[in-house]
This record gives C-alpha cells, structure tokens and sequence, in this order.
C-alpha cells in the first residue's frame, strides 16, 4: 500500500549496511576544508570500514582522502594546517598515522605495543602528546608466552564492558612522539590511567585527565593534572575526593583551564555536567554554567552513529569556550562567556550537535548533526551559528528509496499523582489509514540518565515500517529536564517512572488509532530493567522484548563492571545495607506476576549488565511456564545495537520483529 502510494519500499534490518555514518567534523585551521571520518558496515567481511574524507567548505563533492581496507578515525590538523594525523588499525592495532594534505601515500608514525587511543598536535606542529597503555615505544622482539592461563585477580576493578577477558595491569600514559624524527619519551608514569591530554599555548605543559587520589581502586574520582611536556612529577590543577572533572582545554592565554563534570563522583551520570574554569596555576573551580541546569555533554540515544570524541573549544579571542548541550532531546552548541554571563546558543534546532570544530581564526564552525529522518551529515556555519551550509548528503539517495515515519514530538501527562506532562515522541506506522486501529510499541531507554531525542533511530522505524505505532518517551530520571527530574529516581528505579510511561501509552490510545489490546513494550540495559518491571507490574502488554537487561540488583552489584559504585549510588546503598530495598527494587521479585510473553536479548560478553542477569530472569520464567525465548549472542558486549557484529545486529533487530509478529 504505503509502496503503492509513494513509489517507496519499506525499511529492512538490512539496510543499515545501506546506511553510512559521518562523525567527527574537523575544520581545517584556514577555514577551507572539513576533514570527517566516513564508516560503513562491511557485509561480506561482518566488520567496519572507515576512512577520512575532505569537503570543501565552499561547496562541491566530499573525496575520500584515505584509501586504505581498514578502520582509520579521530583526523586531527597540523596546525600549520599541511597535514593530518588520524588513528588507523591498518598495521593491526590502532597507531597514529601522518599524511600530507599535498598528496602521497599515509606513512605510520607510532609502532607502539598497545594501541593509540587518543592524541593532541603541540602549539607548533613538531610533537604529538599521545595516550596508550604501552610501556615501550616499539613492540618487543618476541611477545612473553604466558606461564598460565590461570587468572589471579586482586583489584575490585578487573572487567570493564567492551574489553573482552579481563583487565590487564597495564596503565594509560602520555608520551610525547617527535613528528619529523627523534625518540618518544614517556611523560606520566606509575600506577595510574592518563586520558585527554591538552598542550598549554605554550607547549611548556599538557594538562591531562586522572585519579591520582589514594583511593582510586574504589572511589569514582576523575581529577585535571599537568604536567612538563618534557616529563617531571605533575602537578594539581583542579583535584582531590570531589573531582568528577573530564576534557581540560586552556584559554588561549594560558592562565586558565576549563574542563567538563561535577562535584559527587559518587553520583556519575546522575548530575548534570557543568563547564567549569580555574587558574591554570590552580584553585577552586568555577561553574560557568550552573545556571543552565543541563549537562554539558551529548547524552542522546541512538543505534545508528559513528563515535566521535567532542569536548570543549575555546575562541582563539578568549571570549567564549564551546560546547554541547543537552537539552529535551536535542544536542546543541552553545557558547559559554568566558569571564561568566548568558550562554548563547550557536547551533539549534530539533537535532544532535554530534561533534563540532572552530577555524583557527574562531569564524567558522563545522559539525556533524543528527535528526530524526537523516542519521549524520556535515555542516559548517560562522561563529554565532548564522550562515549555515549542509556540506555532505551522505544517505539522501538511499533515503529516497525507502518511507520513514516521522516521530511526532509532544508532552503527554504522566500517570502518576503530579500529572506532570512528559516529553514523547510517537511514530505512525507506515502505510497509516484513518479509521484502522495498530499495535502500539512503548520503547525504554537506558542509563537511566540518558534521553530519547531528535536523532534517526533504525529499530523505531523499522517497527514503524512493519505497521506498529511507535511511542518513544523521556520519563523521570532522563537526562535534558534538569537536576531534579534527574535524579528523582534514586532508591526508585521503576516505581518513581512507570506511571511517566503509562500515563503517556493511555494518552497514545486516547488518539483512538491504537488497539489497546496489542501493546507491545521493549528496551534495552536500564531500559530492559523497566521492560521487566512494567511486565511485572502490570498486564497490559501482549508482547515484551528485553534488551542487555537487570533482573537482580543484588547480583548485579557484586557482577557488573559499575555495580560497586554505580548500583549503590543508584539504589541508595550496599545489599547488605539495604537487602529490602534490593529486593523490592528487582524485577525478579515479581517474576510470578510477569504473564507476557517475553523474549530475552542478551551478550554474553556484556560486562555492563552481565548475562547472568537474563539466566535468572530466564529459569525463573521457564520454571513458572511462562513463554519465554533466551537469544545469547556470543563475543558481543552491551553495545551490540550500536558496535556489534553488523551481522549480530540484524538477527537482533530480526529477533526483535519475530516476536512482535507472533504475540503481538
Ligand atoms: C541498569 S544498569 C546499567 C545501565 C546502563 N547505564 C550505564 O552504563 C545503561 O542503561 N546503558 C544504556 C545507556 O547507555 C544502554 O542503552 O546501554
């Protein structure tokens, strides 16, 4: 029908190997050019291919500027703007590769044992601070053979999701490599893990990202340290018990640094980030954006992205530091002043400012966006955000080809006592005819302190495409609404936001175009903890699929890579301080009542939210003779929607739809 009408096929699982992802937005020092990596999925190989791109910034057709058959990412400019470096897995591991904008073949400049994982041109263009675990600068002769396959484990901290088997006792350092010749010298050393490094205007120091505090093992601390480029012992900047600082960048002076976080590293992402500015000498820190009551990072949700690492940019004038802002489902850039005051907005709009880059000169901005009908496409625009060009139409033939559904954005009123109206979205099935009434599908996200938003989103419309409504909503304890609709869900997780979901699933029927007889309700991590409280709480729901869930917090505590800190922040204690809120808070605990029929989706490398949370919830069921399916998909971490296998990502959004057709 909708084929009939539009000339438009409907979306399949498939297609996100038809979809390309741009991410990481670099303008060239002179404004002229936009360098961005460009990924695709890779069918026959079941991996990822990614290479950097040129645009020219006054118009014309994007070329691909690396040609190798492999990953390379993070294009950073010269400051001198005649060449880039970027990371690229071509020699095996991730190592910093350097090639001239005049032409001529990459040539690789690290050939470190571990890989690169970040790096950061000095002021003038001779050195790059580099971070990784490496203790030499060249791979030795002949790797050690392990004595045993026996694993000794003496730190709380030993798995960590996404790195397969366990942590290992190396530690991420910054080293210092000359870019024309010379030896790399090690700067940070000893039993502690450096990330972001940012040379002062100088290129005297490098200010950088630790725990340096006695009780690193447990605690949460992330503290602003520099140090000589030279090496030396670092020194404070912005330290101690009450750090949660990330992403140091100076003024352009040199006398201040600002940085990304908050005050309760206990409290993770259940605070708002601030900006912050303090001496570069050292002090107490400022908030720049207290005011603002909103985080400073990207804190959107989607399946469908590249990753890039943005973090705050300040105006060569000194005036004004950039950076994202996440505000009711939308990614913004502002700019923030400086010396305090209003933050103005740059780059508006229902949409994700996914990463962002200045001009050397400050007059000019590129970005990569996101928005609900087009994942990712570069734009450029003058500073205070006028003037904006769309530099790239990465997908728009593929788009011309297939019918999406366009969310609608309202507020709908929660359920619970206050009647305090939620920001939703809801999609209409494809194919949509006045009079008919659909399923409908309620999707959870995670965190619990992320957000839905303006971004495109491949499982929503590929339920939309095969005729079920789609709600999507921001319930307490999203992130975008600020501190106390935040972090109202502590010591309540499900009790504090099911009548959020609720009241908005009624208020979807009350449009009169759903069947309320065939609701159906799915999300993943936190997301599948509410998909497993609602299914407990109530019957409603004819069809239910969770996703990387948690069943039992007890054992999540003693089993996830966060559940020491995260857990006990987020329940409001330790199990055996509170074994009553524990039990009371636990999906499992209502596993009698749960009747839907439920399909369990689970990694077994998912260290987040470990697989034993979905053999528990699986036995218990199967045991009580509820219908019930368990999914394992193996050597896949929590983020299997988003980096898995592209070949395990489309039997899970297949699973996802075989469920639904058959109980929903
Ligand atoms: C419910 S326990 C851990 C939940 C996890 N939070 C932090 O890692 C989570 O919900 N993650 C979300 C958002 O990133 C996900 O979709 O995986």
């Amino acid at each position: 029908m909708a084929e009939e009408r539009t000339g438009k096929r409907r979306l399949a699982p498939e297609d996100i190997y038809e979809i390309a992802l741009v991410s990481d937005a670099q303008i060239s020092p002179d404004g002229q050019r936009v360098a961005f990596v460009r990924t695709v999925l890779d069918r026959e190989r079941n991996d990822y291919r990614s290479s950097i791109w040129l645009v020219d910034v006054a118009g014309g057709e994007p070329v691909r500027f690396t040609t190798a058959d492999a990953r390379d990412s993070f294009p950073r400019w010269s400051p001198r703007g005649d060449r880039l470096a970027f990371l690229s897995n071509r020699s095996g591991k991730d190592q910093v590769w350097l090639i001239s904008l005049g032409g001529g073949e990459a040539q690789q400049l690290t050939r470190f044992p571990e890989p690169v994982t970040h790096f950061a041109w000095s002021p003038d263009g001779t050195t790059l601070a580099v971070v990784t675990k490496a203790e030499t600068a060249e791979p030795p002769e002949k790797e050690p053979e392990p004595e045993t396959d026996v694993v000794r484990i003496t730190r709380i901290r030993y798995r960590s999701d996404g790195t397969p088997g366990f942590l290992d006792e190396k530690r991420s350092h910054i080293w210092c490599v000359p870019v024309d010749g010379g030896r790399p010298w090690q700067v940070t050393s000893g039993d502690f893990d450096e990330s972001w490094p940012a040379w002062s205007p100088s290129g005297h120091e490098i200010a950088f990202v630790s725990n340096r505090t006695p009780d690193r093992e447990y605690n949460t601390v992330s503290e602003i340290w520099a140090v000589r480029a030279s090496g030396g012992e670092p020194r404070p900047v912005a330290t101690g018990d009450a750090a949660y600082f990330f992403k140091p960048v100076w003024s352009p002076d040199g006398t201040v640094l600002a940085f990304t976080g908050h005050r309760e590293p206990f409290a993770g992402s259940s605070r708002n980030h601030q900006l912050w500015a303090v001496a570069a000498g050292g002090g107490e820190p400022a908030s720049l954006t207290s005011a603002l009551d909103r985080s400073v990072e990207d804190e959107v949700l989607t399946d469908t992205a590249a990753s890039s690492k943005p973090g705050p940019i300040w105006a060569p004038d000194g005036r004004w530091i950039y950076t994202q802002v996440s505000d009711q489902g939308n990614v913004h850039l502002y700019r923030i002043p400086a010396g305090g005051g209003e933050p103005q907005l740059v780059v508006g709009g229902r949409r994700r400012v996914v990463d962002f880059s200045l001009s050397a000169d400050g007059s000019l901005i590129a970005c990569t966006v996101s928005e609900p009908l087009n994942p990712c496409d570069v734009i450029v625009c003058s500073a205070d955000g006028s003037g904006e060009r769309r530099l790239t139409r990465v997908n728009e033939e593929f788009f011309a080809t297939v019918e999406l559904s366009e969310p609608e954005e309202v507020w709908l009123p929660s359920a619970s006592e206050d009647r305090r109206p939620i920001h939703a979205w809801i999609m209409k099935p494809i194919g949509f005819r006045e009079g008919v009434r659909y399923p409908l599908v309620l999707e959870i996200h995670g965190g619990p302190h992320a957000m839905y938003g303006n971004v495109y989103f491949h499982e929503f419309q590929l339920l939309a495409a095969q005729g079920y409504a789609v709600l999507y909503t921001n319930p307490r304890g999203s992130q975008g609404y600020g501190q106390q609709f935040l972090s109202c869900t502590r010591g309540a997780w499900g009790e504090a936001d099911m009548p959020d979901l609720m009241g908005a699933v009624d208020a979807v029927i009350e449009r009169g175009y759903i069947d309320p007889s065939r609701l159906g309700v799915t999300g993943g991590s936190y997301g599948g903890f509410m998909t497993n409280w609602v299914i407990g709480h109530t019957d409603r729901f004819k069809a239910a699929v969770t996703q990387r869930c948690v069943s039992n917090l007890a054992s999540f505590y003693g089993t996830s890579d966060i559940g020491f800190h995260f857990g006990e922040h987020e329940i409001g204690g330790t199990p055996w301080e509170q074994p009553e809120l524990y039990r009371r808070l636990s999906p499992l605990t209502y596993a009698p009542q749960m009747k839907t029929p439920l399909l369990i989706l689970h990694s077994e490398q998912d260290y987040r939210c470990p697989i034993e949370q979905a053999e528990q919830l699986y036995v218990w069921l199967k045991k009580l003779g509820r219908t019930v399916e368990f999914v394992r998909f193996p050597d896949e971490s929590h983020g299997l929607s988003r980096s898995g296998k592209p070949k395990h990502r489309v039997e899970r959004l297949q699973h996802i739809l075989r469920w639904f057709a058959e109980y929903l």
